[in-house]
């Protein structure tokens, strides 16, 4: 980065998007989600360089992220990328513990999808200044370089940075080749796009038959209204998809603990490959109870999780059988950076959440990034995707044969088309004019 860069306004939008009226996105606590973005572009003294960041709400409330950010903005107005880019580890320990902010989060909340969207936001513009998509900018960083963009408070008791670099140097040997493959093959995908809760039996029956046509290996359909309905829904699924390929289960956090076991005896029937949320996303010990109840069926979670703190006592209970991280639901980057780290070391393979808007873009990134420096593995390991609002971006996600295409253009994918940032905008922008207000 030749250029001094200094960040001089933070604009702030509300996003939202009319996905209710068609149930996209529906599960079973989830009915009628309209998927929002509270989207942050950090302008600078460059007019041509920006970054950009959102954090993932599903309508209502999306104002309040929104202003969220606006207290996390004055942190970084006025200061240089450099300043931040120095020591990332220290950039994020700044935004997550300002001493009057701090009583409202750090690590919960909204404060922390705020945190998510600025973090973010800081990670693309130093993607963009650099001329590299965010995993090229990742991959190219040294073991200690990554290892310093990480706050290890709260966590040495289950990874210290001392083995956080033993890790990343281990896997130095090979990068290239994993980038090789990546470029060649992709990074495997799952859809979920087929098994809305919303949508009728018939439309279920014709998407499965159209993803199992289009390749799709790996199929996700959500739980959780009834189990009369779960079992006739998925009845139909595996009836489209046959024994092969593999069916996922979402609950949507729907169930008491012993209601997630007995319901999961029912379910198991179908083969899941794991159930998703199976309850509150806060009960540690529950999910616990639950995976060994559920065994073989795996327990899958993180959409919901606050915070790398949650993440290490779900690993350290042997709570989590498959790890969710989320893009913007954590602090961004560098608190990713930590939990795949810790998913590594507990040997727990990591699927990314990218049920909304702007989440298939972002976590693209991580999942690569954990495959080509911190883990080295595919196995069992699919990021998920949604067909859904993809248009609204410049550098959308490809998807050939089932698997995500290497991202190329600099950045880290997030940057929404001015046109849609304003015809989206809440209230005002054309495509809310003619619907009712909820
Ligand atoms: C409300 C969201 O669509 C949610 O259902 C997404 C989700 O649980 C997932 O993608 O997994
Ligand atoms: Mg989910």
């Amino acid at each position: 980065m030749k250029k001094e860069i200094t960040i001089t306004n933070v604009e702030v939008h509300d996003v939202r998007f009319p996905t209710s009226k068609s149930f996209i996105g529906s599960d079973a606590m989830n009915a009628d989600p309209d998927y929002s973005a509270a989207y942050v572009i950090l302008k600078t003294n460059h007019p041509e360089l920006e970054g950009h960041g959102l954090t993932f709400t599903i309508g209502r409330g999306n104002e309040i992220c929104a202003q969220a950010i606006k207290p996390l903005a004055r942190l970084i107005t006025g200061k240089t990328l450099q300043s931040f880019t120095a020591n990332m580890g220290a950039f994020w320990t700044m935004i997550t513990g300002d001493s009057q902010l701090r009583w409202l989060g750090p690590d919960k909340g909204v404060m922390h999808l705020a945190t998510g969207a600025v973090v973010n936001a800081v990670w693309d513009l130093y993607a963009k200044a650099e001329g590299k998509p965010l995993w090229k900018l990742l991959a190219d960083m040294s073991p200690e370089e990554l290892v310093s963009c990480i706050d290890f408070k709260y966590l040495t008791d289950a990874i210290t940075p001392e083995e956080a670099l033993e890790m990343l140097k281990e896997k130095e040997n090979g990068k290239q080749e994993r980038i090789d493959h990546l470029a060649e093959k992709g990074y495997p995908a799952y859809t979920t796009s087929a098994g809305w809760l919303g949508y009728t039996d018939n439309k279920i029956r014709q998407l499965c038959r159209e993803a199992k046509a289009e390749g799709w290996k790996h199929i996700k359909m959500k739980v959780g209204s009834n189990l009369k309905d779960d079992v006739r829904r998925a009845k139909i699924i595996r009836e489209e998809i046959g024994s092969d390929l593999k069916l996922m289960m979402d609950a949507n956090q729907k169930w008491d603990v012993d209601e997630a076991v007995e319901n999961m005896k029912v379910l198991a029937q179908f083969e899941p490959w794991w159930i998703e949320e199976p309850t509150s996303p806060d009960d540690i010990l529950g999910h616990a109870k639950i995976a060994k109840n559920v065994n073989p069926v795996l327990v899958a979670t993180g959409e919901h999780c606050h915070n790398r703190i949650m993440f290490k006592q779900f690993m350290q209970s042997n709570a989590l059988g498959i790890c969710q991280i989320d893009s913007c639901r954590v602090g961004g980057v560098n608190e990713v950076l930590a939990i795949l780290l810790m998913a590594n070391k507990f040997d727990i393979p990591v699927c990314p959440h990218a049920g909304g808007v702007g989440l298939c873009e972002y976590v693209q990134h991580l999942s690569m990034i954990d495959y080509i420096a911190i883990s080295g593995k595919l196995e069992n390991r699919v990021i998920e995707y949604v067909d859904h609002l993809h248009e609204h971006f410049e550098d959308p996600v490809i998807i050939k044969n089932a698997a995500y295409l290497l991202p190329k253009k600099p950045g880290y994918s997030i940057t929404m088309k001015p046109a849609s940032l304003e015809e989206y905008a809440f209230p005002h922008g054309t495509a809310w004019k003619q619907i009712p207000k909820k």
